[in-house]
């Protein structure tokens, strides 16, 4: 028999190294990923025969049984699952196949000190490695189903493994562990009871200790979870079930178990997860919810089964009407899986929003970890567009926390026509924005947006509850509509708040446009600073100021339009510079005023400044004027 020898991928090995010399204390754990592993094959095996029913004649009852020897302190694993193939033994059990598992490997790299390491064990579970915490050596025999041909693979987790050509009756894998001094104890039947008991109950194929006297026994409940009723479940099998089928190692948020009846029957068990699973941002937007039809399952996270910007949700539903021939390639477009979908979205939303309104805090948090991905609902699910826009939460620019739309809306001012906002990167910079001076000073709030995906919503949905949505840096402020609290700022203007005349403004502003020329569409008045002497708008037939810099940011438009400069007629600068102008507009240094407050509006709205230069230079002169006078 020819052996072969070969390393593993530097990745497993670093992996291996953190197993074995972790002091992990829940070591328990490396059975349930043993298990997992075996109750998947079945599921692939299952899957596979439904169109190829001889790949499982003579052995169509799946189990995994568990083999135990205290004299040579070895423990047995045994499926009659799929296999592995030479390729397939090479490709899963010597490089890292599995996502979480890089995650892991990374995040360990990082964290330099022991304890650290020990915790991220825990949570992450490192699947068929993590045998290396308990045994020294581990071997494994498979033969893929359909092979004649079985495969065993042999490693002491030092760097190397061997495969070789074996002999073995019938399909599926078994994984031997040669048990460490520290744990020998893994051979006791109540130690495996108990492990079983806890982390494997929900696995809908038998787990069986084999006893030596030929009286096996069965140590789960062996029926999925999800086909129980739900008085029987406890709170911490739903978790473990949630952990299993989602590879998660958070808590749940929400877990829904429901039985859809009538036209289509279904069972769903859902899960939202408190923690957003590493790939919730892949360009792929591959969702985690399995598809099994009358337990057998079928495939895992088709868009045909939830809508992407449910992607998040994971768990499992089992139809009773899908054809259990249904092919993976047969699911698009099926007319039942189109009805399961929107069923499963309804409940989702309506449990989404029952919580908005029984568990605010909870829902709150649900809406910082999700509510970016819920946000691509708004413009790729027209029929629920009204209701996830209810769900929506917000920041705003005069309440903490988050609100919703209709909060929002109850606390519009009289004449207050619109829902305004303001896009940007941060929350603390957005509510500096000088564009928000004159709506802070009227008390009208500004919802502050800064999800790249609000650039991609907000200009397709356009309204809520009749009322436009409308971005404080473009257009009009319409701010003279809006009666003003009494509390507000806005009170009679002091001798000191008088605006500069509009005559001597008109000057004013026709020197500035001379001055900067094309670098502005206009230049204008503003009703919308108070403090600020100037700010930069875009126009009304333009798009948002932010948005567009995003979009440009991201290649989508070629470049931004050019903006709107509008200046504070009470600011004390532009009332100088007012009356330089009335004695004379043609003054030079009205020019470098009028470039230098377009270059202070670029600044404070972030945008590069053209010519920093020029800029540098123009600032200095004026500081010498200033500092001589
Ligand atoms: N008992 C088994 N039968 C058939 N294939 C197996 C078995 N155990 C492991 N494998 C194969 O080896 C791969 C790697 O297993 P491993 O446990 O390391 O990762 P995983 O199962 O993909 O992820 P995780 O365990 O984190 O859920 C599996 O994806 C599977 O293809």
């Amino acid at each position: 028999m020819t052996e072969e020898k070969m390393r593993f991928e530097a990745e497993v090995s670093r992996l291996l190294d953190i197993v074995v010399h972790s002091l992990y204390s829940n070591k328990d754990i490396f059975l349930r990923e043993l298990i997992s592993n075996a109750s998947d094959a079945c599921d692939k095996l299952r899957y596979e025969a439904i169109s190829n029913p001889d790949m499982i004649a003579g052995d169509s009852e799946f189990k995994i049984r568990l083999m135990t020897d205290n004299v040579r302190n070895v423990l047995t694993i045994i499926d009659n699952g799929i296999g592995m193939n030479k390729a397939d033994l090479v490709e899963n059990l010597g490089t890292i196949a599995n996502s979480g598992t890089a995650k892991f490997v990374e995040a360990m790299t990082q964290a330099k000190d022991a304890k650290k390491s020990v915790d991220l064990i825990g949570q992450f579970g490192v699947g068929f490695y993590s045998a290396f915490m308990v045994a020294n050596k581990v071997e494994v025999i498979t033969k893929k189903a359909g092979d004649s041909q079985a495969w065993k693979w042999t490693s002491d987790g030092k760097g190397e493994y061997t495969v070789a050509e074996t002999e073995m009756d019938g399909r599926g894998t078994q994984i031997t562990l040669h048990l460490n001094d520290d744990s020998k104890d893994f051979t006791e039947e109540h130690r495996l009871r108990h492990i079983v008991k806890t982390y494997s109950d929900h696995i809908g194929i038998p787990v069986v200790l084999m006893k030596g006297d030929g009286d096996d026994e069965t140590l789960n409940e062996a029926s999925a979870l999800w086909t129980r009723p739900k008085s029987e479940i406890t709170p911490e099998q739903y978790t473990e079930f949630y952990k299993h089928s989602s590879h998660a190692f958070d808590e749940p948020w929400k877990t829904i178990h429901y039985q859809a009846e009538g036209a289509i029957e279904y069972t769903g068990l859902l899960y939202i997860p408190t923690m957003r699973p590493f790939d919730l941002y892949d360009p792929a937007r591959k969702g985690h919810l399995k598809l099994y039809v009358r337990k057998v399952f079928i495939t895992e996270g088709a868009d045909e089964l939830l809508p992407p910007w449910l992607r998040f949700v994971s768990g499992v539903v089992d139809s009773q009407d899908l054809p259990l021939n249904v092919s993976r390639e047969m699911l698009q477009d099926h007319p039942l899986l189109t009805k399961i979908k929107n069923g499963l979205t309804k409940k989702l939303l309506s449990e989404l929003e029952s919580s908005a309104k029984k568990d605010i805090e909870g829902y709150n948090t649900f809406w910082e970890a999700f509510g970016s991905v819920v946000k691509e609902g708004l413009y790729e699910d027209y029929t629920n567009r009204d209701r996830i826009l209810k769900l929506a939460r917000f920041k705003s620019s005069t309440v903490d926390g988050w609100t919703s739309l209709e909060d929002y809306v109850s606390r519009m001012k009289e004449g207050q026509k619109a829902i305004y906002y303001i896009s940007g990167e941060d929350v603390d910079a957005l509510r500096r924005s000088p564009q928000l001076e004159g709506f802070d000073a009227k008390g009208v709030e500004v919802l502050l947006l800064t999800d790249p995906v609000d650039e991609f919503w907000m200009p397709s949905v356009g309204q809520f509850d009749e009322k436009d949505f409308k971005s404080v840096t473009r257009g009009g402020a319409d701010l003279n509509d809006v009666k003003a609290d009494d509390s507000d700022a806005d009170k009679k203007d002091d001798a000191d708040d008088k605006p500069v005349s509009d005559a001597e403004l008109d000057t004013l502003i026709a020197a500035i446009k001379i001055a900067l020329g094309t670098n502005v569409k206009d230049v204008r008045e503003s009703d919308r600073l108070t403090s600020s002497a100037c700010c930069l708008i875009a126009d009304e037939s333009d798009m948002d100021l932010r948005m567009e810099r995003l979009m440009k940011q991201h290649n989508r438009v070629d470049d931004v339009s050019t903006r709107i400069l509008e200046i504070n007629p009470k600011h004390s600068l532009i009332k100088k510079l007012s009356d330089m102008a009335k004695a004379d507009a043609k003054a030079a240094i009205l020019g470098d005023a009028a470039l230098l407050l377009l270059d202070q509006a670029r600044i404070l709205e972030g945008e590069a400044l053209p010519d920093p230069v020029a800029f540098a230079r123009r600032l200095d002169l004026v500081m010498e004027k200033g500092l001589g006078a």
